[in-house]
């Protein structure tokens, strides 16, 4: 029997008004990392700000945080932090704000690493000898701020990285539902699907163990109770409760079960189109379903706890009352050119099949499976 190990953040402080615990932070400076817009807009950055104060922690912002996080917004943060010299970094926003952070971190700590120094899993030096990091997201979700991965997108070559280190799990994670509960529907929609496809992902996954199953099938519960209902009532506080509780559960799963195909599958198609990470998952996780039923049980397992006769039909389901589309041929968030989609089509299935998500699919798939899988779900 081999030794595993099971991690997840020290502390996690959720439920409405979570995020005055702030004040509770023992320090002397904090560098906030957000995106900017959503958090500014509404008003949840400047509490942050007013909060870390009244505990006697004076702050400086990173902001601009864009979407599917580059390289060069990583080193402008972190030469921030170098100059500003933070004990505490809080990442407040969604998923790419608190990924982009915690690369920041690493090169504020090891400012002589390169990006290419930290790809392979697990290569990162250790971390906290500068300082220590609260996440707390505004989605739900990434569960950014649970899992010791982040993603980061090498505009060069248009390929996002997934970097894995577990010193990157955050000390604090604040789920504070208030912040969720200001996203428009469409990004209700596509994280709450990230966050059914990192629960069933989990659950599948040849890492699973008992630890993180019974963290997987409840999220997974969580979001069929719940997603369709934060969709269409926004201010709905117990759904968006729920799926903010759901999203972080999933992270517990993922962050130690890791992922599989459709992760893999999404994080190249949204490295050479720019679709929105839990949107790729969304459209393509019935599929890689229906092909992952013959290396697993564990769907029927997860379908037998649930109640429910037929996950992959259950994901289409939901899909549909999210207005999620079931092929990137009918997805207009983003140009899905056919000619483009023909061209890149080898590159981005060979680099699927690479991508580390790939090793703890329930089966061993060939590039040309990964170039049906994309096939199918391009055109239905
Ligand atoms: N680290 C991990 O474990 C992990 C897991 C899955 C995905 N990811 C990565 O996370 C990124 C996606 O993160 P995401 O899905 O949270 O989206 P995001 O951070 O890219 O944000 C999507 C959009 O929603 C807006 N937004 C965020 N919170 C909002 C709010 N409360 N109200 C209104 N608008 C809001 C943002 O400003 C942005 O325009 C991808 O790069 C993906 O690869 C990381
Ligand atoms: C190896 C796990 C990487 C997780 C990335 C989630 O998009
Ligand atoms: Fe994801």
């Amino acid at each position: 029997m081999t030794v595993m190990n099971f991690s997840i953040p020290r502390t996690i402080i959720y439920g409405e008004g979570s995020l005055a615990k702030l004040a509770d932070l023992k320090g002397k400076k904090a560098a906030l990392v957000t995106g900017g817009s959503s958090m500014k807009r509404f008003g949840f950055l400047d509490q942050a700000i007013a909060i870390l104060k009244q505990g006697g922690i004076d702050s400086i912002v990173i902001d601009g945080v864009e979407p599917n996080p580059s390289v060069e917004t990583v080193w402008r943060g972190a030469k921030a932090m170098q100059d500003f010299e933070p004990d505490w970094i809080v990442a407040i926003g969604g998923g790419s704000a608190l990924d982009a952070a915690k690369v920041m971190w690493c090169f504020y700590e090891h400012p002589n690493l390169t990006f290419e120094d930290i790809i392979p899993v697990g290569a990162m030096p250790p971390l906290r000898s500068k300082a220590r990091f609260v996440a707390i997201p505004s989605t739900s979700g990434t569960a950014s701020e649970i899992t010791a991965f982040s993603v980061i997108t090498d505009t060069k070559n248009h390929i996002k990285y997934p970097i894995v280190a577990a010193d990157m799990v955050p000390d604090i994670a604040i789920l504070d539902p208030a912040l969720p509960m200001v996203m428009p529907p469409n990004v209700t929609a596509n994280t709450g699907m990230d966050v059914m496809c990192h629960a069933v992902e989990a659950v599948a996954s040849i890492a699973a163990t008992s630890f993180t199953d019974p963290y997987a099938v409840e999220a997974i519960k969580l979001v069929l109770e719940n997603l369709e209902k934060a969709y269409t009532t926004p201010t709905d506080k117990t759904a968006r409760f729920n799926m903010h509780n759901a999203s972080a559960l999933a992270g517990m799963a993922f962050t130690n079960a890791s992922l599989g195909l459709v992760h893999s599958m999404a994080h190249k198609i949204g490295g050479e189109f720019g679709v929105t990470h839990g949107l790729a998952n969304a459209i393509m996780l019935p599929y890689v379903i229906d092909f992952n039923r013959q290396f697993t049980d564990k769907y029927a397992y997860a379908e037998r706890l649930l109640g429910i006769d037929d996950l992959a039909q259950a994901i289409r389901n939901l899909n549909k009352k999210l207005a999620i589309p079931s092929t990137f041929k009918d997805c207009d968030e983003v140009d899905f050119d056919e000619a483009k989609f023909k061209t890149v089509l080898n590159r981005m299935s060979e680099n699927a099949f690479a991508d580390p998500c790939t090793l703890t699919n329930p089966g061993t798939p060939s590039v040309t499976d990964v170039k049906a899988l994309y096939t199918a779900a391009y055109y239905g």
